[in-house]
């Protein structure tokens, strides 16, 4: 039986590029499940609309089980699962492990274990897509952000992995970002060395990923496939 407007699950999205692309499918009539690891303003506006927050610390094995299991008290399908969760964080001397395992967690061991754990709830959607949020600093790597770069790579190799597996029931792809929106602290001479870095320049916004994540979610015949989206900074 093919469930009919099976929730979309999107990890991360208390704030930023995951709150935005929330907001944007619940426009849609789509429903949400999201994830959330502190309560912030945009926690509690996905509530207001309808959208179900389930608490996940994707920073331990346990962490994500707990998760797993309490996602499935709210849904018995998924139409798909956005892996939008992330730590931006550059090596810092004195513990260099503790950044690397984080970021190996959440970029890689969390995608892992729930693509596992809940590829039967998408099976019982049609179609069904898993989307994993990477980086195009992947392409050449990164000196500030060592691990953070490598993490991110394997998950594109998830990608690949995934997509031969769950093939045909389940497309699977990635989005390699750059250059979305800055943060908060980010001073002048910072933003306008990374605009520089790309040919068009800007800083695109968050919508920019929602119409990414549109595409492989309309799109019946990709699967495996990494979409860059980096204002052109490979050719700059
Ligand atoms: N912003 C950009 O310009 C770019 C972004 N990207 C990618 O796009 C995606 C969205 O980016 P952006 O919105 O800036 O992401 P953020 O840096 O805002 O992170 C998104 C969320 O991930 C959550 N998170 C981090 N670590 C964990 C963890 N261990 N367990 C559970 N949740 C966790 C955070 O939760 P909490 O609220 O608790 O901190 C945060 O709200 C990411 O995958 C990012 O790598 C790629 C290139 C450029
Ligand atoms: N989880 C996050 N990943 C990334 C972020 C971020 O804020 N959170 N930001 C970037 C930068 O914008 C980078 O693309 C600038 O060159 C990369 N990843």
């Amino acid at each position: 039986m093919t469930a009919t407007n099976a929730p979309i699950l999107i990890t991360g999205a208390g704030q930023r590029v995951g709150l935005h692309c929330a907001e944007r499918l619940l426009d849609e009539g789509q429903s949400v499940i999201f994830s959330y690891r502190s309560e912030r303003p945009g926690v509690q506006a996905l509530r207001d609309r309808g959208a179900i927050g389930v608490f996940a610390d994707f920073s331990s094995e346990a962490g994500t089980l707990a998760f797993i299991a309490e996602l499935h008290t709210h849904t018995q399908s998924l139409r798909a699962i956005i892996h939008n969760a992330s730590a931006w964080v550059a090596e810092t001397p004195g513990d260099e492990s503790r950044a690397f395992i984080d970021m190996f967690s959440v970029h890689m061991l969390a995608p892992y274990l729930i693509n596992l754990h809940c590829s039967p709830l998408l099976q019982r959607s049609t179609p069904a897509d898993i989307v994993h949020i990477s980086d195009d600093v992947v392409r050449k790597g990164s000196r500030q952000h060592i691990a953070y770069c490598a993490t991110k790579a394997g998950l594109d190799s998830l990608t690949l992995s995934f997509a031969a597996q769950f093939a045909p029931l389940i497309k699977v792809n990635g989005i390699a970002a750059a250059m979305v929106m800055f943060n908060e602290g980010d001073d002048a001479a910072y933003r306008a060395k990374v605009l520089n870095k790309s040919a068009l320049g800007i800083e695109p916004g968050p919508e920019v990923i929602y119409q990414s994540v549109r595409y492989l979610l309309d799109n019946p015949y990709v699967t495996g496939t990494t979409l860059t989206v980096n204002g052109g900074r490979h050719i700059k």
